[in-house]
């Protein structure tokens, strides 16, 4: 018998019965909203203990929202449920492995897991290429394709001496 150490069990293909299931659902709501016209064909659960607390699908081009991709909406809803900015011990189940906006906002939100399926080459593939924004995180600013220019930071600086002098603050 081969017996797996936990890290490269969760990097190879192997999945328990209950992960299918979950990401048949992330899968679904993929299809679902894209036939529903709610924007591109991507869908999004997250799960704790068990249950589903949060679920999302990509409602760009309905909402006119470029930041409403599925693990974004997932996560709002789940922090909206669950009543916390973090989601300490869920797991995120998505159809599609991140961009980089949703990579962020998963780092953020603090989840124990993600599990993807689609990988981010097969949503190139799809049309949904985001390799340009993860190379635009090692150019230098004005190599960029969107300039990025700092102005006043002398001032904006005051702002965040004043929230480290801050107290009773909610720390995240
Ligand atoms: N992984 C994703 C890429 C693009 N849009 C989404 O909603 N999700």
């Amino acid at each position: 018998m081969i017996v797996l150490h936990k890290k490269s069990e969760f990097n190879s293909q192997k999945m328990t019965e209950q992960q299918k299931i979950f990401m048949k659902m992330a899968i679904e709501l993929s299809q679902k909203g894209m036939d529903l016209g709610k924007g591109g064909p991507f869908g999004c659960i997250i799960v704790r203990n068990g249950e589903v607390i949060g679920k999302g699908s990509n409602s760009v081009s309905s909402t006119n929202d470029p930041t409403a991709h599925a693990e974004v909406m997932a996560i709002r809803d789940a922090c909206k449920n669950l009543n916390n900015f973090q989601l300490e011990d869920c797991d995120i189940y998505t159809s599609c492995e991140p961009c980089p906006m949703c990579l962020g906002a998963i780092y953020w939100a603090r989840p124990a897991r993600v599990f993807y399926a689609n990988s981010k080459k097969d949503a190139a593939k799809a049309g949904f290429d985001d390799q340009f924004i993860y190379d635009e995180l090692d150019l230098p600013y004005h190599q960029r394709k969107i300039p990025f220019k700092q102005i006043l930071a002398d001032e904006a600086k005051i702002v965040f001496e004043n929230w480290l002098k801050k107290e009773n603050k909610t720390l995240y």
